[in-house]
């Protein structure tokens, strides 16, 4: 299995380089040359089983042989032994042909938990065989950065510096970050927004005698393996409710597009999905861009769902891509364009996007009234990112089972959570005191200058 870049113009990796190399190095990103398909009987037949056999029967095909079949058995049994629910990603019912797919069970209460848990075991294998040491940066709204911590802390061959946007992350999500005592672990709170952050790691990565004086590797989901092992939980969830046999919908609370291009992955695989819907709240970009045929940035708004607010979306390059019959040279040409603030979506590719994705937006009073009344009419506790998928989703539903993902715990977003429903939810008890934990964190201009410097000079190079 090979994978190429979408600008077409860096070096053809394995499964494993690319999954160390993160960012390509010519600016793109890393996506299988084909996508293995599922026959309808090898999805029946994961039916009924643990997640984890699910995840290794689903992903085994984009390895190659960088992992032996019983080492990455023992590497998936490892990542998710840490979940707090047995089923790891459990449905609920929310209505008629309405679900729920609860992502929030893993060790930082967010979906970002179960790429990052695995790609911190098959990382960790793989280092363990070269002898490596590297350095981790990565760019946060407010999941990646805790799940990242969590997955790499305390290692001694890794440092992982995670750039957040001062002041506009929740303060869970904030002391989840700056709280881990591990010398190996490094929150920096950027002066700029989310946006900043991701274009700082990729001028990180685009400055190669940085990248490879420092050994930079990366765990956003420009990290191929993260969108992968995301995958999974399309498969789980759409068998539970009678795929192959049945076809289902998801809809997708979007920032990154990372999580709903897993789910275009699983129907590239075979998956019978009838709609991928994708759950904007008020920085509409996508939804914009898959109406209007115009992708054009407009300013980070601070939200109620912060993980969500975001601008440029890494990942709708690998879309897009696929959008433009695989030709690198047009991406390029696009995302050159975006740096002057946005183009426009060819007809032949934006057809393509609409015959795939559907989209929908979520204002920051429909975000509380969801919330409300789901509590009301279900019991069940959204997070903000959740009901802006919620409130999306119930504009979409149709003859297929509609599958909306929750991405976060409500207690990561206390405040917001309490101000629509007037009960505050509770952290798990291991995480109970959390607010008195002493923070580390060091606040930094947004210049790229000033990152390197500070990187440098934490990992003594
Ligand atoms: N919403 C994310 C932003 C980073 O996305 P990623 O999937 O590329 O890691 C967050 O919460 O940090």
């Amino acid at each position: 299995m090979n994978y190429i870049s979408t600008r077409g113009a860096a070096p053809v990796l394995s499964f494993g380089e690319a999954m160390m190399t993160g960012l390509a190095r010519d600016g793109g990103l890393y996506v299988p040359e084909t996508v293995p398909v599922m026959s309808k009987a090898e999805i029946a037949a994961l039916a009924g089983l643990p997640y984890e056999e699910i995840a290794f029967r689903v992903m085994r095909p984009f390895l190659g042989d960088t992992f032996g079949d019983g080492e990455f058995r023992e590497l998936i049994a490892k990542a998710y032994s840490g979940f707090g629910h047995a089923a790891r990603a459990p449905l609920v019912q929310l209505g008629p042909n309405h679900f729920l797919l609860e992502l929030f069970h893993g060790p930082t209460l967010a979906f970002k938990d179960f790429a990052m848990q695995l790609i911190g075991q098959m990382m960790q294998a793989a280092l363990a065989k070269s002898g490596e040491r590297i350095t981790i940066v990565g760019a946060t709204s407010g999941d990646t950065g805790s799940a990242a911590i969590e997955a790499f802390r305390g290692l001694s061959n890794v440092d992982v510096f995670i750039l957040f946007p001062h002041g506009r992350v929740s303060e869970v999500q904030r002391r989840q970050m700056t709280t881990p005592v591990e010398a190996n672990v490094h929150a920096l709170a950027v002066d700029g927004d989310f946006d900043d952050c991701q274009a700082r790691v990729k001028d990180m990565f685009n400055d190669f005698a940085f990248r490879d004086g420092v050994r930079l590797a990366g765990v956003n989901s420009i990290n191929w393996a993260r969108v992968l092992a995301q995958v999974v939980y399309y498969f789980s969830s759409a068998v539970s409710l009678g795929a192959p046999e049945r076809a289902v919908s998801f809809t997708v609370p979007t920032g990154n597009f990372g999580d709903i291009f897993a789910g275009y992955i699983a129907r590239k695989m075979g998956l019978p999905i009838e709609r991928l819907v994708i759950a904007t709240n008020q920085n509409d970009i996508l939804d914009r861009a898959i109406r209007s045929g115009a992708y054009v940035t407009d300013g980070v708004k601070p939200s109620i769902s912060p993980s969500m607010d975001i601008q440029v979306s890494s990942n709708f390059e690998r879309a897009l891509f696929d959008a433009y019959g695989r030709d690198g040279a047009a991406v390029r040409a696009l995302m050159d364009e975006l740096k002057a603030g946005g183009f426009a979506i060819g007809e032949a590719a934006l057809e393509m996007l609409r015959g795939t994705f559907a989209s929908g937006r979520c204002s920051e009073e429909e975000t509380v009234a969801t919330i409300r009344q789901a509590f009301a009419t279900t019991g069940e506790v959204l997070c903000p990112h959740s009901a802006v998928g919620v409130k999306v989703a119930g504009e979409h539903l149709g003859v297929a089972p509609m599958i909306t993902l929750a991405t976060a715990h409500p207690a990561k977003f206390p405040d917001a959570v309490e101000a629509a429903m007037g009960v505050r939810p509770a952290l798990p008890v291991r995480m109970g005191d959390l607010f008195q934990r002493p923070e580390r964190v060091t606040r930094v201009k947004n210049d790229l200058a000033a990152l390197q410097a500070i990187v440098r000079e934490r990992i003594g190079h």
